[in-house]
């Protein structure tokens, strides 16, 4: 059967555990196909942000424009996208469809990814439209948003790891291929925790870079290892 599509317009993260690479192996694990628009690169570690480039303006609408007339998502999820002016054109081209916004601003390790000026087109332009947004605790604070039908405010959970690395864009991309399979948004969020959940069981263990490490964020169990 034909997958339904779901695209994400996010940064890179070049330690594979947040960003694009966490959304589309994430959306693959989950029977969704993955597009990609890419809005910034990052060089990031497990211990911190070393590089931001925003990716030219141009070049990022050209992306979302092959995406959109070609392979007609059903859904769109945002995460890192770097400069007011993309955070616009999201709230623009994308408002007509089902929107996930994880309204990034600060890395786990501190490091900001988001200017004042974004944080401003957030609150004008792209929450207003979204479908549901997921801030972190720290988010929701700086933007305003209170926990309600549009709003999951996440905060970590029960399973003991320091492999958390990704944690909110694994979640928020696993609430977006559940919306996209037909769920409402109750019942996906329900979905995304618990895949959260089972994924940061099966990597507790890992022992992958110096800081905090990825998330699993696709992998089973292999023999012998019980989430
Ligand atoms: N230790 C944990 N055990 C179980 N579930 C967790 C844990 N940490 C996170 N989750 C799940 O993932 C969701 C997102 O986590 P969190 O709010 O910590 O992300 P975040 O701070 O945005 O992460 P990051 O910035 O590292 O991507 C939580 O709401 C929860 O459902
Ligand atoms: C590229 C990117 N997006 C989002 C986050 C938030 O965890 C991160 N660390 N890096």
């Amino acid at each position: 059967m034909t997958p339904p599509v779901v695209v994400t317009i996010a940064g890179t993260d070049s330690s594979g555990g947040a960003g694009i690479a966490a959304d589309l192996v994430t959306f693959a694990a989950l029977g969704v196909h993955g597009a990609c628009v890419v809005a910034a690169v990052t060089a990031q570690d497990t211990t911190g942000v070393r590089a931001i480039h925003p990716v030219p303006y141009d070049v990022v609408v050209a992306q979302l424009d092959a995406v959109l007339d070609d392979l007609d998502p059903v859904a769109v999820k945002t995460g890192m996208l770097a400069t007011p002016e993309v955070v616009r054109l999201v709230a623009e081209r994308c408002a007509d469809r089902l929107l996930v916004v994880d309204p990034v601003l600060v890395a786990t390790s501190g490091a900001v990814l988001a200017t004042d000026d974004v944080r401003e087109a957030y609150r004008a332009d792209l929450l207003p439209v979204a479908t549901v947004a997921t801030p972190n605790e720290a988010e929701a604070a700086a933007l305003g948003l209170i926990a309600g039908p549009g709003v999951v405010v996440t905060r970590g959970g029960p399973v003991p790891t320091t492999n958390d690395h990704g944690t909110g864009c694994t979640y928020s991309s696993a609430l977006a291929a559940h919306l996209a399979l037909g769920a409402d948004v109750a019942t996906a969020a329900e979905r995304a925790a618990a895949y959260v959940s089972h994924q940061l069981t099966l990597g507790k263990h890992w022992t992958l870079g110096r800081g905090r490490g990825p998330v699993a964020h696709v992998h089973a169990p292999t023999q012998g290892e019980n989430p």
